[in-house]
């Protein structure tokens, strides 16, 4: 199932791919390049790590947010999409769990 939300702000992100660096944090992310928004996914991952620690909703929630949208840049910096991720899990779960890598050759 889609989620409105997670939609339109890969909508959001897709369009901000293509704008100027200084048109907004996201298009200045999208400049900067993979690394750097890789960098920003393993940042907020260490956030929402701390966050959990602390055992505080509010925080894990905020921290989490912060990692989907970052998550979400590198995916649609690497031409993919959430909806790419869904259907790894959709297949996953056809596979009541198995989880071999799609496309292993070895
Ligand atoms: N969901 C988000 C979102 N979550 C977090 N952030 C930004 O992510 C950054 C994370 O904060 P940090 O302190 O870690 O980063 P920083 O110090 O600003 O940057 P660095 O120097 O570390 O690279 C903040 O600038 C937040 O504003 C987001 N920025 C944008 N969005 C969405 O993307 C849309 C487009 O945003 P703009 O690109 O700003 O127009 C918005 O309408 C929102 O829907």
């Amino acid at each position: 199932m889609a989620d409105p939300i997670l939609d339109r702000l890969e909508t959001t992100i897709r369009a901000r791919r293509d704008a100027p660096a200084d048109a907004s944090y996201t298009a200045s992310l999208f400049t900067k390049g993979r690394t750097k928004i890789a960098q920003k996914v393993g940042e907020e991952a260490v956030e929402t790590v701390i966050a959990a620690c602390s055992g505080d909703g509010a925080s894990i929630v905020y921290e989490a947010a912060d990692l989907l949208f970052h998550l979400a840049v590198l995916l649609a910096d690497a031409g993919l999409s959430l909806k790419d991720v869904r259907a790894e899990l959709e297949r996953r779960e056809g596979v009541g769990g198995l989880v071999e890598k799609a496309g292993r050759t070895a």
